[in-house]
């Protein structure tokens, strides 16, 4: 076979195994050839001993820091991505140094940042601490946290510590919520890697030789390990409670389904810093979409400004998930690309009420000509919710309906800040780890 008789037009024979970048990723502007045991850095420090992940425009490492003898996650972002991207100033601005370890931010630890060059250019380099996902709606893993009363009360802390910086995140869901892996450093990397076995890798050829620059792209790709999964099974201590959360992701989002079919552009931002400048695009999964945005895109589909106040509201509905009761909201995205618009008068239920400015939409609605949401609708809810947390084991299921009532409020400004939050009664008896003055101190809008 010739290789003008490919009918495939990627570069690359292989087909998009499972965790693995997409084809063609690897190309001028694009992802950095990294093969197991490069050493990134310069001077050389970062080992690399296998893949975390892959995400929109990166992929994502488990690397040996011989500088410093400790383990750290290495993402390395495509090389158009750098120099574009607002998320080393954000995760800059939520780096403490030296923090003591009782009064640990809640926000994932940038460690090092660094530029490395490849032949498709050059590529941002974040040196992070080690996370785990709390939850994953998209992996099951065999990592599965219990979610106490605590660990919410800790969500609630790296929100009040990220908006007291002044950032808005704007992707919050289960998956942007981490643990931090404690006491994993002790090993060495001959052992870790011993421990994971051979990693499972892809062989990469091009189908034609002569037209793929040979340095710009690695012989194989890896599949990416189940990190929370493997350090369950081999070093449970390092996984096991206490838990301490770590809020993750203030880079680029996706996306949108329905652009995806329509444009190719560059990745953007989704967390900022609320300085005046206009909100990005909200990439939060539809499901987690504050009222404020979810509107006006239903109803006028327009991108309505946001601010930390929208965060509020994802992470009440974040709760929902986080404590086991996936799906509050049975709505997907349409795969033709249409929004989810169902999303206002579900939030009607929610709250039970009709904001003037929503009334024309609801009342065009099929669904409430036959079942106008009223309170009784909305108190039912709420009491079946109830009942579902009794029924998983929740702590003080009243007691957390009546704070994701509060946080869910179809006016952002009445909504309560994180800081706020922080003393409801929900979390009374729980420890307060942040330091007060940093929750409290006022951000750029005036929300702390
Ligand atoms: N600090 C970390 N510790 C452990 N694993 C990590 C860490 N950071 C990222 N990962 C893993 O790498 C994957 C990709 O992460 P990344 O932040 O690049 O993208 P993402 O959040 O999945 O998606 P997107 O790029 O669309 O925001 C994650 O899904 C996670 O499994």
């Amino acid at each position: 076979m010739s290789d003008s008789d490919w009918s495939d037009d990627s570069l690359f024979m292989f087909s998009d195994p499972n965790g693995c970048e997409p084809r063609d990723a690897y190309s001028n502007g694009g992802l950095c050839p990294i093969k197991l045991g490069d050493v990134l850095g310069d001077p050389p420090r970062y080992r690399i001993i296998s893949r975390l992940g892959v995400g929109s425009y990166s992929t994502v490492w488990l690397a040996c820091d011989r500088l410093m003898s400790r383990t750290v996650a290495l993402k390395v972002v495509e090389a158009k991505q750098t120099g574009q991207s607002k998320e080393l100033d954000v995760l800059q601005r939520l780096t403490v140094p030296a923090p003591v370890p009782s009064r640990t931010p809640r926000a994932i630890q940038l460690l090092d940042a660094f530029e490395t060059t490849s032949a498709n250019g050059i590529h941002q380099v974040f040196v992070t601490e080690l996370v785990v996902r709390i939850l994953d709606p998209w992996c099951i893993s065999p990592f599965q946290p219990r979610v106490t009363k605590d660990v919410l009360r800790q969500t609630v802390e790296a929100l009040a510590f990220i908006h007291s910086r002044g950032i808005a995140h704007g992707d919050l869901y289960p998956a942007n919520f981490g643990l931090a892996v404690h006491g994993f450093d002790q090993l060495s990397n001959t052992a870790i890697c011993e421990m994971m076995g051979a990693a499972e890798i892809f062989p990469l050829l091009p189908h034609s030789p002569d037209s793929v620059d040979p340095n710009s792209f690695p012989p194989y790709v890896c599949g990416a390990m189940d990190l929370g999964a493997f350090l369950l099974k081999r070093f449970p201590e390092t996984v096991a409670p206490p838990l301490s959360v770590r809020i993750l992701d203030f880079g680029s989002g996706a996306l949108r389904f329905w652009q995806l079919f329509n444009q190719l552009s560059l990745p953007f931002d989704t967390a900022y810093v609320v300085d005046g400048s206009p909100s990005p695009q909200y990439e939060t999964p539809v499901h987690y979409f504050a009222p404020e945005v979810a509107f006006p895109l239903a109803a006028l589909e327009v991108d309505a400004p946001w601010d930390q106040r929208s965060d509020i509201w994802s992470l009440a509905i974040t709760f929902h998930d986080l404590v086991g009761a996936q799906g509050i909201c049975p709505i997907y995205p349409d795969p033709r690309g249409v929004f989810a618009e169902f999303l206002p008068e579900y939030m009607v239920l929610l709250c039970g009420e009709v904001p003037d400015t929503w009334r024309d939409y609801i009342a065009s609605r099929e669904v409430y000509s036959d079942c106008p949401w009223v309170p009784e609708h909305t108190a039912k809810h709420w009491k079946q919710v109830e009942e579902f947390f009794a029924d998983l084991g929740v702590d003080d299921p009243p007691g957390l309906v009546k704070l994701m009532r509060r946080m869910l409020v179809l006016d952002p400004a009445k909504r309560p800040t994180a800081a706020e939050l922080l003393d409801d009664p929900y979390f009374v008896g729980t420890k307060i780890d942040v330091p007060r003055s940093s929750v409290l101190l006022r951000c750029a809008t005036g929300h702390a």
